[in-house]
């Protein structure tokens, strides 16, 4: 789909102050630490995933961003302006942040026309009609919704629906859009369809976007970066390309699903014929770095505890002697009890020097 829109990439936005900076950033609920120091940066035209487990503060980092929520201590900056900082009693109301927002579902009315529900935060901001009318067509046409303007939301498709949302988050002039898991609620197929049609929207329109999801594949989809949260606090940014192949700690690795984390016990590594780093304590047996092969062949055995059918290929769940399990990609059925050989690639292995947390 070509919008017609001039990608928002040129020397001006390379060297512009970044859409998003947060700088030390820390929010309590009364004695519950919600974030503990959060540094990150969003660049102008790019997208940045905020990824993490239920509770680990992603939502109300996104609500302290859009100023739903105020920080304790640190500092917000959009395009250059501090917008949040307590310590300076800085605190710009959300409508003056120059943020779109795209909630949960897409948040939009059913009793209102498409128009009206773009429309309807401008008309809250008390924009006069013919102005509000304007950028209403303006910003359905940029997500190529012009024509549907005076349907309800129920006569559209979903992603038709979605687009509807992301026009009534630029309608105002948003350069920069925060995106609360807008497909949580949606089964796995119609997700993927619509992380396409999210990222796609988002470089034709020359957007910032910053990015909640608990779901990787989406994150990894739709992001150049990812921010990994645990607990308040951001435990690595990365492309996704880096993260797959250098998480930092062990317990990234666990909640990506890399792989199998093995404990180095007395210096030895679970592997034959392979010499664990000194200091090492853990290693990743990803499953990049394996490669199915006959029992006597490779380094390691393992027995197939189940595989199901995926369409393209199958997907074995086996168990390593020592009980770890791990799941591999396979081209041929396996039968639940049969014994295989794993292939180990030294190089693709990651170490790590600290106890599992
Ligand atoms: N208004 C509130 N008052 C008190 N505690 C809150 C409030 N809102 C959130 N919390 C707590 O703050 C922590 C972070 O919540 P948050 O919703 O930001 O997490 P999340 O990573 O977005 O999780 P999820 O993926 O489940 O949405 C949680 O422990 C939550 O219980």
């Amino acid at each position: 789909m070509n919008l017609g829109v001039t990608r928002f990439e040129n020397v001006a936005v390379a060297t512009a102050e970044p859409a998003i900076a947060v700088r030390g950033l820390h929010l309590s609920y009364g004695t519950a630490k919600i974030l503990h120091g959060i540094d990150l940066e969003l660049r102008r035209g790019r997208a940045l995933a905020l990824l993490g487990p239920s509770g680990s503060g992603k939502t109300t980092l996104l609500r302290t961003i859009a100023g739903l929520e105020a920080p304790d201590r640190g500092e917000i900056a959009l395009n250059g302006q501090i917008v949040a900082n307590p310590q300076r009693a800085i605190k710009l109301a959300p409508e003056k942040r120059g943020l779109g927002m795209v909630f949960q579902d897409y948040a939009l009315w059913p009793h209102m026309s498409v128009a009206r529900n773009v429309g309807f935060p401008l008309e809250m901001a008390g924009m006069g009609r013919a102005a509000r009318e304007q950028a209403v067509m303006r910003a359905l046409d940029r997500v190529g919704l012009g024509a549907m303007a005076q349907r309800r939301p129920s006569a559209l498709s979903g992603g038709q629906q979605q687009r509807v949302g992301i026009a009534r988050a630029v309608a105002s002039g948003a350069q920069t859009i925060l995106f609360d898991e807008p497909l949580s609620n949606l089964d796995r197929e119609l997700r993927e369809s619509m992380v396409d049609e999210i990222a796609q929207l988002v470089a034709e329109l020359g957007l910032s976007a910053l990015y909640v999801t608990h779901d990787q594949s989406e994150a990894f989809s739709l992001a150049h970066e990812v921010a990994v949260l645990r607990a308040g606090q951001i435990a690595q940014i990365a492309t996704p390309e880096d993260l797959v192949a250098a998480p930092a700690k062990p317990w990234i690795a666990e909640f990506l699903r890399l792989g199998a984390i093995l404990p180095v016990t007395r210096g030895q590594a679970p592997l034959p014929g392979i010499v664990a780093p000194a200091g090492a304590t853990h290693v990743l047996l990803a499953r990049r770095a394996l490669s199915i092969c006959q029992p006597e062949e490779g380094q390691l055995r393992a027995r197939v505890l189940r595989c199901l059918f995926r369409g393209d290929e199958f997907q074995l769940t086996l168990t390593l002697h020592g009980g770890a399990e791990i799941q591999i990609p396979s081209p041929q059925r396996a039968s639940p009890g049969n014994e295989l050989g794993l292939h180990v690639a030294q190089d693709a292995l990651r170490w790590f020097h600290e106890p599992t947390t």
